[in-house]
């Protein structure tokens, strides 16, 4: 597999609001669009984050932004931070459900935000490129069509890296392409489903993020990825490990 090649943006707060966004330009896979995203804050999704936040911030940590455009189909994206305690599947690796249920998570929320009261009922999941944990991903969400009930959806994600020179850009690589199926849930079954107990009404209570915010987030998240990068952990060690096994087979 070749090296995965990244783009440089020489405007910092662009980079960072590229990492949100999914508009490729020719030569690099970095947007300079300035559609805005707004964040939903974790209050606010009310009980359908206990799975995903179950595991903590020093395993996995996300924010979830959904774009504030009400001319075309709104999109999703999560800017998420995988530690290394708990993440792996393949020793050394980030396990494919984690990246999987990112990837469900963006979808499903869109599909909700878009006024689809809609379940999972197909997930796919094409894996393209290894991760290692630490890592830091970026996942663009959309709606490709509706038909009736039946609700479509595309998830790509991206790692996200630092350059030498400090700015961030998005790996031209996409780490796993997801696509999936969401039915609106049947008018009958409605009641049985209680909606989150915090959830915004018609986002008034969810804030604008400010491109401070982004930055700020995605700084943390690279800033704690080089530490751990750097620090001799847990994962350095499964890796040298894994290549013994390997060379052992
Ligand atoms: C301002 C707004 C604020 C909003 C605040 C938001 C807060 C956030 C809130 C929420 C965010 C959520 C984010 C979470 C993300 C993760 C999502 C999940 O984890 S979802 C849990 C896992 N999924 C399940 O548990 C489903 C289990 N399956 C079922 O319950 C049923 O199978 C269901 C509902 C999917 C469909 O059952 P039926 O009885 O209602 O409908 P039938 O008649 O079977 O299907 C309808 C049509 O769909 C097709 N269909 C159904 N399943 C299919 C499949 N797997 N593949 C292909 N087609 C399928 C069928 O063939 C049929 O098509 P024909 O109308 O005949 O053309």
């Amino acid at each position: 597999m070749s090296a995965p090649q990244v783009g440089v943006h020489e405007s910092r707060t662009d980079a960072y609001l590229a990492l949100l966004v999914n508009n490729s330009s020719s030569d690099n896979n970095i947007s300079t669009s300035s559609r805005t995203v707004r964040e939903v804050s974790y209050q606010d999704w009310g009980r359908s984050a206990n799975f995903t936040r179950a595991q903590g911030a020093e395993r996995l940590d996300y924010r979830l932004f959904v774009s504030d455009d009400e001319t075309e189909h709104p999109t999703a994206h999560i800017v998420a931070q995988i530690g290394t305690d708990g993440t792996e599947g393949v020793p050394g690796f980030v396990h494919g459900g984690l990246t999987s249920t990112l990837a469900d998570t963006a979808m499903g929320n869109l599909a909700w935000h878009a006024g689809y009261k809609a379940f999972t009922a197909n997930l796919n999941v094409d894996f393209r490129a290894p991760l290692s944990p630490p890592a830091c991903v970026v996942v663009d969400a959309k709606i490709e069509k509706t038909e009736g009930r039946k609700v479509y959806l595309s998830a790509d994600v991206f790692e996200v890296q630092e350059m030498q020179d400090g700015t961030l850009a998005r790996s031209n690589d996409v780490v796993a392409e997801a696509t999936s199926l969401f039915i609106v849930m049947d008018k009958a079954k409605e009641t049985a489903v209680t909606t989150p107990d915090t959830a915004p009404q018609n986002g008034a209570s969810t804030p604008r993020v400010t491109n401070d915010d982004i930055r700020d987030h995605t700084s943390t998240c690279v800033a704690s990825v080089r530490e751990t990068l750097f620090s001799p952990g847990w994962s350095t060690i499964e890796k040298d490990y894994l290549k013994t096994v390997w060379a052992s087979t």
